[in-house]
């Protein structure tokens, strides 16, 4: 299997001007977040957001309203923990059937999962939040890969779910760990998929001061 910065995943990817003087924090503990952002040539430092910030599952909230309330309520937690900063957020679940895929909460959580993704084509949603410390403003986006998995054998699946890959991923699987059982459908962004849609927070950073939006102070809701 190859190293993740080997990957053609990692090369290529665009690097934006930052819109703003303060320094850049990628509020996230996801090491693909942080190997694609280092990948792009930023400069950033890392601040992880409390565990509270992914609490509190709303009834009939689809996909991407989730992730992007969630990436929303990471960058919130960091704003109020530093003093200036120009903040990076997100979140990534797997879709597939109606049901969101987050995490694995353990082995057998993971095997349902690729049981249910096993032959099907399912999407992958990354929300994604910019959050300035000292314009109080942010932006808040989602995107969406679609992927089709193919058929797993007994034998593919038990292998898997003995290399503990799946642990941490969404969906129970990473589109970087080598096995191409993934196929992106369409020119879907690769990145995305792994955790941080490169091509998308580029554009948000280069546009920033024209989309972004006054934070609304304590609500845990996403402008717009
Ligand atoms: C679908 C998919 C997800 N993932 C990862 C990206 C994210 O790290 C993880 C989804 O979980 P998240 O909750 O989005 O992120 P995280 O818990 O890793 O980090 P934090 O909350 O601190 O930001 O799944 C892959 O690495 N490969 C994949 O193919």
């Amino acid at each position: 299997m190859k190293p993740t910065e080997d990957l053609p995943l990692m090369r290529n990817l665009p690097r934006a001007e930052l819109p703003t003087d303060e320094p850049l924090i990628l509020a996230s503990g996801s090491p693909r977040r942080a190997q694609l952002l280092t990948a792009a040539g930023y400069d950033y430092s890392v601040q992880v957001a409390s565990d509270e910030a992914e609490c509190g599952m709303c009834s009939r909230e689809t996909a991407p309203e989730m992730v992007a309330r969630y990436a929303y309520r990471k960058a919130a937690d960091i704003a109020t923990k530093v003093d200036t900063g120009l903040i990076i957020a997100a979140d990534t679940v797997a879709s597939c059937l109606g049901q969101i895929l987050g995490k694995p909460h353990d082995q057998d959580h993971a095997e349902t999962t690729l049981r249910l993704l096993s032959g099907r084509k399912h999407d992958v949603y990354t929300g994604v939040c910019v959050w300035s410390v000292k314009h109080e403003m942010c932006v808040v986006d989602v995107v969406r890969t679609e992927l089709k998995m193919q058929k797993l054998t007994e034998q593919m699946l038990e292998d898997y779910l003995d290399s503990m890959l799946w642990e941490g991923k969404a969906g129970a699987f990473g589109y970087q760990d080598g096995n191409d059982w993934l196929q992106v459908i369409g020119d879907g962004s690769v990145s995305n998929v792994v955790g941080l849609p490169m091509e998308r927070l580029s554009e948000l950073l280069e546009n920033f001061l024209e989309v972004a939006e006054t934070v609304t102070t304590g609500s845990s809701d996403p402008p717009g």
